[in-house]
């Protein structure tokens, strides 16, 4: 599909509709060549929505292995997700971020161009910027390629190297990005995330946290939702957990996130990356995601069945 003969009218998902609750970072399903597999998509966007009442997805980011795609592929996988969560998802935010600035800028417009309900863009991280005004420039020449497209900076500090505190970076950002929206905010920094939340307000911008294991933390400073990996597996058990906290039970959302903190706990002490969130959600989901990309290697036989034990162990509260 080429972004004219898309049936799905930009920004068709649900405009307007504030981007909250659950993301998840959507898998690349790959065949067992290794090559993009568009045709479980469908299947995907089904279990999402029916089996863990997701129903928001961020495309081509970490758990998807944007960087590791061709410019080709990741337009391929955001329209497919486009076409597949038309009428089903409310947000299929694209991740559009690129070492290469005119990259960066030919997703943007795609994405405008097939009807993406948001953008987002990581700090390049190869030549990194080295102050705030540095970084914005370059997110601004990315967000003005797609004028209409809500706009949202991913800080993943840890994988970038680029620790440009969030709250400098939101002083006067509307000035700069008009369309600026919100940050996902992958960093363990709770003092920053604060910060950003106080002087900015959750109803001005969206923040999203992306450390599921903490996420509980980050709604006790106010965080309209969460994009993380673990979404499209324990989703369910996750709103679970958002609901414990609004109704207010923090006993009962503290208990949510002890138990997802100890498989994650588990499984990262096992060595935990892309490749084993692809093993996981090929075991739970039953859906194929194949194999991540190198420099990346599959999950082991021995990690999955341990994984598998863990997860299958766990009494839920409240089992549904
Ligand atoms: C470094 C990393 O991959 N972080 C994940 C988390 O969801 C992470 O898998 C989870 O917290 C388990 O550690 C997300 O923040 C990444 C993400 O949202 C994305 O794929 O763009």
């Amino acid at each position: 599909m080429s972004p004219s003969d898309t049936s799905t009218s930009p920004n068709s998902m649900t405009p307007g509709k504030k981007l909250e609750g659950l993301v998840a970072a959507a898998i690349t399903p790959m065949t067992p060549d290794g090559q993009i597999n568009l045709s479980v998509i469908r299947q995907y966007v089904d279990y999402l929505v029916r089996e863990q009442n997701v129903k928001n997805i961020f495309v081509n980011g970490t758990t998807g292995e944007g960087l590791s795609l061709s410019i080709q592929e990741r337009k391929q996988l955001a329209e497919e997700w486009v076409r597949q969560g038309k009428d089903k998802l409310d947000h299929v935010i694209i991740h559009v971020g690129a070492l290469s600035l005119p990259e960066s800028q030919d997703l943007a417009r795609h994405a405008a161009a097939i009807g993406a309900s948001g953008i987002a863009v990581i700090a390049p991280f190869f030549f990194k910027p080295t102050n705030k005004d540095e970084l914005v420039a370059f997110l601004q020449k990315v967000a003005s390629e797609a004028p209409g497209v809500p706009f949202y900076y991913y800080h993943i500090p840890p994988l970038t190297g680029v620790k440009i505190r969030v709250e400098e970076l939101l002083d006067g950002i509307r000035e700069q990005i008009p369309t600026f929206q919100g940050v996902k905010f992958s960093d363990t920094d709770l003092l920053d995330l604060a910060q950003c939340i106080n002087k900015n307000g959750s109803e001005q911008f969206a923040f999203l946290y992306g450390v599921d294991e903490q996420l509980l933390g980050a709604l006790a400073v106010g965080v309209n939702g969460a994009v993380g990996s673990t979404y499209n597996y324990l989703g369910r058990k996750t709103k679970l957990m958002l609901q414990a906290f609004a109704k207010p039970d923090l006993a009962l959302a503290q208990k949510y996130q002890f138990l997802i903190g100890e498989f994650l706990n588990f499984v990262i002490k096992l060595g935990f990356g892309v490749a084993q969130t692809k093993a996981v959600m090929t075991f739970v989901s039953g859906i194929p995601m194949g194999p991540p990309r190198p420099p990346l290697v599959n999950a082991s036989e021995e990690f999955i069945a341990k994984a598998k034990a863990k997860l299958d162990s766990i009494v839920w509260p409240n089992s549904d």
